[in-house]
């Protein structure tokens, strides 16, 4: 036995499925999850003294590659420091600050410790801001486990085939419209009989939760559209994209302002943080100056601050998103070109630093329906063989792959050669 196949079976004794995350079971590809004990920079160490580059990324928000020095150095002058006080602290203002100045909408921010509390507390906001009670999600989107968007989830929920999870009140579920992502007439078509009962349209703007699919032209643009004719609070969940997809996450990349937005992952530099924010109007109806209560015990903890801002400040250094996004390029262009030299049909899409690849002859996948349609067994397959090779994958035919500052040229090319190996084998 491995020592990942001993610290499995001694975990699912004590943790549900031995995992505390449902994606992170292995569910989706079948074996047993690698347990690890070290990162450095582009690289995963697993019990068994094995290497891996990583294309996950612990979900996103290593995005300047593992055990940055930076990030350390500032994490070991905190501890000295204090690690909580439940109390107001400087960095909290300039984390706030840095937020605004880099995400073309935000102008008030409130930070939180997961994705999750920031899309619960945006939905929360806009219906306390909106007086209306219904929301408009799209099928696939995955915006965390938060009980009114847990209906027709990506992510896990998908991976595991529980789009909808069994423990939310159907009266509750019921204010929750599920569209077809990159849809706009269907959006437009509903908006005509209900426009004025919806609190919010959430979007991913690109999705990062079903595979990568960009938005197509002219989506976003239509949803900021029919949210300005209904007075519906357009909140984008930029979780995964933000800081990723460019500096100003995808509404900088794709010119779209949403009303408000949820951050998450990138913002935490790999500690548990998340963040909403947006118009200072809409802002204001937040305690303790507005009436829609939101609150946390940790919420702006320092340590979590001092990996953010370490994070944001080193991602604005000039160049940090081209070079990033050539990486991706070259990964994405080198992964079908594999997948062409063994005649295998592949698709691969990306989107600033992050990508995903579907087993499928359709040129571009554009919508959940395509999505389903893609060959998830050969997905398995290819998964097994490049995990064998020493390359770590997302264990999903539905989650996005990142890319890391850390990665190098050679990485690169390493992970090619594997590429090639395991797609002559499919
Ligand atoms: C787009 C998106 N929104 C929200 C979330 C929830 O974030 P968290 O897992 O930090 O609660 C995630 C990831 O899980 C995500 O990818
Ligand atoms: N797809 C999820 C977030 O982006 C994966 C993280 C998780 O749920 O554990």
């Amino acid at each position: 036995m491995t020592h990942s196949e001993t610290l499995f079976e001694q975990a699912q004794k004590y943790i549900p499925g031995g995992v505390n995350s449902p994606v992170r079971a292995f569910r989706g590809v079948g074996g047993t999850p690698v347990f690890f004990k070290h990162a450095e920079g582009a690289y995963l160490y697993d019990e068994d003294d094995r290497r891996y580059i990583d294309f996950i990324g612990s979900w996103g928000p290593m995005i300047l590659g593992h055990s940055d020095p930076r990030i350390k150095a500032a994490l070991h002058a905190q501890v000295d420091l204090g690690v909580g006080y439940g109390a107001p602290t400087a960095i909290e203002t300039e984390m706030a600050k840095k937020v605004c100045e880099l995400v073309p909408s935000i102008e008030l921010v409130r930070m939180v410790n997961s994705g999750t509390e920031a899309t619960m507390s945006a939905i929360r906001l806009a219906r306390g801001y909106t007086g209306r009670d219904k929301i408009v999600k799209f099928e696939g989107c995955y915006h965390g486990h938060v009980d009114s968007l847990l209906v027709k989830a990506g992510s896990g929920a998908l991976t595991l085939g529980v789009p909808n999870s069994p423990g939310i009140p159907a009266s509750l579920a019921e204010h929750t419209i599920t569209l077809d992502y990159n849809d706009i007439d269907q959006v437009r078509e509903t908006f005509k009989d209900i426009g004025n009962q919806v609190a919010a349209i959430i979007v991913e703007p690109v999705a990062g939760n079903m595979n990568c699919i960009p938005p197509v032209p002219g989506f976003l643009e239509g949803l900021r559209e029919v949210c300005d004719e209904h007075g519906t609070v357009l909140i984008f969940d930029e979780v995964m994209t933000g800081f990723r997809v460019s500096l100003g996450g995808a509404q900088g990349f794709y010119g779209v302002k949403p009303d408000l937005t949820a951050l998450g992952k990138v913002i935490g530099g790999g500690l548990p943080v998340g963040a909403f924010g947006g118009k200072r109007e809409i802002m204001e109806h937040i305690s303790p100056l507005g009436p829609v209560y939101q609150a946390g015990t940790l919420s702006g903890n320092p340590l979590a601050m001092t990996a953010g801002l370490t994070t944001l400040n080193a991602i604005s250094e000039p160049g940090f998103h081209d070079k990033l996004t050539e990486k991706t390029n070259k990964v994405r262009d080198g992964l079908k070109a594999a997948a062409d030299e063994a005649g295998i049909p592949l698709t691969v899409q990306s989107a600033g630093a992050m990508f995903g690849f579907f087993f499928t002859s359709e040129p571009s996948v554009t919508t959940f329906e395509q999505v389903m349609a893609c060959d998830v067994e050969r997905f398995k397959k290819f998964f097994q063989g490049m995990l064998k090779e020493g390359i770590y994958l997302a264990p999903s035919a539905f989650e996005a792959g990142f890319t890391t500052a850390a990665l190098s040229d050679d990485d690169i090319e390493f992970t090619l050669a594997a590429a090639r190996k395991v797609m002559a084998t499919l």
